[in-house]
């Protein structure tokens, strides 16, 4: 579903790249977390197999087409219709309500009013949203707020969620209901989805953990080979050292 060949990408010439050569492949339905150190480059190299940020060398391929050198426009209309964004802090329209947050993206694409409806009623109810329509963000909790912004990744049905920190700015029950509405994406839709995390009991919830460090993956766990807790010990230790 998605593939990363020799993606590179540095800030400022004379530094490490954040994104050094990095190859990947994430098959359909396949729920990945990427943990690393802080500054490591995660959030680049999520910005960047998203589309919304360009790399000095490498493509990235979502459902077959090559991100990085379709024209905007073409990148734009593929951003908005195969991949859904989570941001650590919601990123929703303040003066918006619930229901016209859900609906910008079909409303941005000029989906039919009642398609609209049809399917913002759909995400409120799937994500417990309900009475809640007519609030605007700040008449919401955090969790809530996180929960509207799932749905709006959710509007168009993309193929692709794309997570950063998706419950940095939540308390730990509030992060739970986030991490189990993914986990249902997963195993119940099949959605592949990409999560950058800090936090180990969140990335637990993924099959597959990618370690970053220095711009370069250095380990890909699966969760079935059953080795997750020793390989994420050995590199908190060596995070720590
Ligand atoms: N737009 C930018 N311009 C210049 N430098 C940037 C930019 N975005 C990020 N950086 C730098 O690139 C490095 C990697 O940043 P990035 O946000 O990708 O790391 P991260 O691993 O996601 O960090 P964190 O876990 O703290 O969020 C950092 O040193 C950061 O300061």
């Amino acid at each position: 579903m998605i593939v990363v060949e020799g993606l590179r990408k540095q800030y400022r010439s004379g530094e490490q790249p954040v994104v050094d050569h990095v190859n990947l492949e994430v098959k359909q339905g396949e729920f990945t977390a990427i943990m690393g150190p802080s500054g490591s480059g995660k959030s680049t190299l999520l910005n960047l197999m998203g589309g919304l940020d360009l790399p000095d060398q490498g493509t990235v391929y979502v459902d077959g087409l090559p991100l990085h050198t379709l024209s905007e426009k073409r990148r734009t209309l593929m951003r908005r219709r195969k991949i859904g964004y989570i941001f650590q802090n919601y990123q929703l329209l303040s003066m918006l309500n619930v229901r016209e947050n859900i609906a910008f993206p079909m409303s941005v694409d000029r989906c039919p009013k009642e398609e609209i409806q049809l399917r913002v009623q759909e995400l409120v109810k799937e994500l417990g949203l309900k009475g809640k329509e007519e609030a605007v963000p700040d008449e919401l909790s955090g969790g809530q707020q996180q929960r509207v912004a799932i749905a709006r990744a959710l509007a168009m049905q993309p193929k692709v969620i794309l997570a950063d920190e998706p419950t940095g700015n939540l308390d730990r029950k509030r992060s739970q209901e986030v991490m189990e509405i993914l986990l249902h994406l997963h195993r119940k839709e099949r959605m592949t989805i990409v999560m950058v995390t800090h936090d180990l009991s969140v990335a637990g919830y993924a099959e597959r953990i990618l370690l970053y460090k220095d711009g370069r993956i250095e380990s890909d766990i699966r969760q079935k080979e059953g080795d997750m807790p020793r390989v994420l010990e050995d590199f908190l230790a060596q995070l720590q050292t």
